[in-house]
C-alpha cells in the first residue's frame, strides 16, 4: 500500500476544497493554491490546509492533485511537474480523454500522471459547498495511460481511497464514454426539464412536488463548467441525448394520438416508463450492490414547528436507530410536514414501534 503524508491540491473549489478535507482527516499535511486567492483564503479557513507559496523551491508532496475545470489542467499539470511539485500527479476532470492529449501535447510526463475522476459531487462550486464526505462510497474512475509507472497508479488509488471511495480503473474514451451516459447526458435533461419552468406561472411553480427537485437538482451547476465538460465530451453526450430525444418524440406523438383513450397509451408511453423504472434499478446503491433495499424509508408527521425536528432526531437516537438521510415534504398552507426517514432495513420496525409509542404519527 502506497503511503500518502503530504499532498498539493491545486484548485481549492467544491472538488479539490473536499478532496483537501478528506485528506486532512486522515493526518495528511495539505498543501493549497488556487488562481483565486478569496477562494483560497476560505479554502484555509475551513481547515482544508495552508496556502502553497506561490514560487519558489518546494520539497516534493506525495501527490498533487489538480481540481481546476477541465480546459486549464493541462497547462497547471506542465507548470506543476516543471517545478516539481510532487513525485505523482493526478487531476479530477470530468472528461479525460481531452485532458490526456492535451497533457501529452504539452509535453507532460505521462508516467507520473494518473488521470482520475472522482464521482461525487454537487450543483454547487467553490470551497463554502466542500465537504470531506462528498466521496464516501462513490466510484473513483483512474484512467493511467500506458506510460504510467505502476507506482504512480498505486499513489493515486491510494488517495482515492484516503477520500472513501472506490477506485475504478479504466480507459480515459470508455470513461469518457460511460459518464456521457451517468452524468453528462443526464446533466442536459435535467437542464432541460427545468429550463420549462421558464414557461411556468406563479401558480404551478407553488405546486412543485420534490419530483420536479430531484429531477432538476443537478440543473443548478455553474454553466460555464459544463459548456466545458460538454465541449470536451462533444459526441458521446450527443449519441445519448438522440436516444432521450427519440424517446420524447415518441411519447409526444404517442400521447397526441392516444389522447384520452386508455388503449392509446399502451405502447410507446408504457413502453418507456417500464425502461425507466427498469434502468433507475440498475443504479449501484452508494456502499455498492443493488440500490433498491439499501435503506428503509420511514414517513413521520411532523409539525411545522421550531424544534420538532429536533425532537424526532432525538427519539430516533433514544431507539438506538441511525437516520441515514432526511428529507422533508411540506404541503403549503398545512401546518405540518412529512419527514421521510431513512434508516437501515434492519432497524425500521425498531424505530416504527419507538416512534409509534412515543406519540408520533408514523406511517411505515
Ligand atoms: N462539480 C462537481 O460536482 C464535480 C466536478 N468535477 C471536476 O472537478 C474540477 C473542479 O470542479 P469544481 O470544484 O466543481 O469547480 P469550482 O469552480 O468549485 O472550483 C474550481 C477552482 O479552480 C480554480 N482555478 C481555475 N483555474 C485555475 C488555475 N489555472 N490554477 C489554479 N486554480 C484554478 C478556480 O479559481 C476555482 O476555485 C472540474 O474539472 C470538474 O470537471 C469532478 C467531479 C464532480
Ligand atoms: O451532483 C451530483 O449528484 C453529481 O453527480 C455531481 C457530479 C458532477 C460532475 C461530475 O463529474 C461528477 C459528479
Amino acid at each position: 500500500m502506497a503511503v500518502i503524508e503530504r499532498a498539493v491540491v491545486v484548485g481549492a473549489g467544491l472538488i479539490g476544497t473536499s478532496i483537501a478535507l478528506a485528506l486532512r482527516e486522515r493526518g495528511v499535511e495539505v498543501a493549497l493554491a488556487d488562481r483565486d486567492p478569496g477562494a483560497l483564503r476560505l479554502a484555509c479557513d475551513l481547515g482544508a490546509g495552508s496556502a502553497l507559496p506561490a514560487d519558489g523551491p518546494v520539497r516534493p508532496a506525495d501527490v498533487a492533485v489538480i481540481a481546476a475545470p477541465p480546459q486549464a489542467i493541462p497547462a497547471v499539470l506542465r507548470s506543476a511537474q516543471n517545478r516539481g511539485l510532487a513525485h505523482v500527479y493526478t487531476d479530477a476532470a470530468s472528461v479525460k480523454h481531452s485532458v490526456v492529449t492535451e497533457a501529452a501535447r504539452l509535453g507532460c510526463d505521462l508516467a507520473t500522471f494518473v488521470p482520475g475522476h472522482p464521482m461525487g459531487g454537487s450543483e454547487k462550486q467553490g470551497p463554502s459547498a466542500a465537504r470531506a464526505d462528498l466521496f464516501l462510497g462513490r466510484s473513483w474512475a483512474l484512467c493511467p495511460t500506458g506510460k504510467a509507472d505502476a507506482g504512480a497508479v498505486a499513489v493515486v488509488t491510494e488517495l482515492a481511497r484516503l477520500c472513501g471511495a472506490d477506485p475504478l480503473t479504466l480507459d480515459a474514451e470508455e470513461h469518457d464514454r460511460a459518464v456521457a451516459l451517468v452524468s453528462h447526458a443526464p446533466h442536459v435533461a435535467a437542464a432541460a426539464v427545468a429550463a420549462r419552468l421558464l414557461g411556468g406561472d406563479g401558480t404551478a411553480l407553488t405546486l412543485a412536488g420534490q419530483g420536479v427537485r430531484d429531477v432538476t437538482r443537478i440543473a443548478g451547476g455553474d454553466p460555464d463548467l459544463w459548456v466545458e465538460i460538454l465541449r470536451h465530451n462533444a459526441v458521446p453526450v450527443a449519441d445519448v441525448l438522440a436516444d432521450v430525444a427519440q424517446d420524447l418524440a415518441d411519447t409526444a406523438a404517442a400521447l397526441r394520438a392516444g389522447g384520452v383513450r386508455p388503449e392509446g397509451l399502451t405502447g410507446p408511453v408504457r413502453d418507456l416508463l417500464a425502461r425507466g423504472r427498469e434502468g433507475r434499478d440498475r443504479i449501484p446503491g452508494k456502499h455498492g450492490g443493488a440500490q433498491a433495499p439499501e435503506y428503509a424509508v420511514l414517513p413521520v408527521v411532523i409539525p411545522d414547528e421550531p424544534g420538532a425536528l429536533a425532537r424526532l432526531f432525538a427519539a430516533a437516537e433514544e431507539a438506538g436507530v441511525n437516520i441515514e438521510d432526511v428529507r422533508i415534504d411540506h404541503s403549503p398552507g398545512l401546518p405540518v410536514g412529512v419527514a421521510q426517514l431513512s434508516v437501515r432495513p434492519d432497524g425500521v420496525q425498531r424505530l416504527s414501534r419507538a416512534l409509534a409509542a412515543g406519540g408520533w404519527s408514523v406511517h411505515p
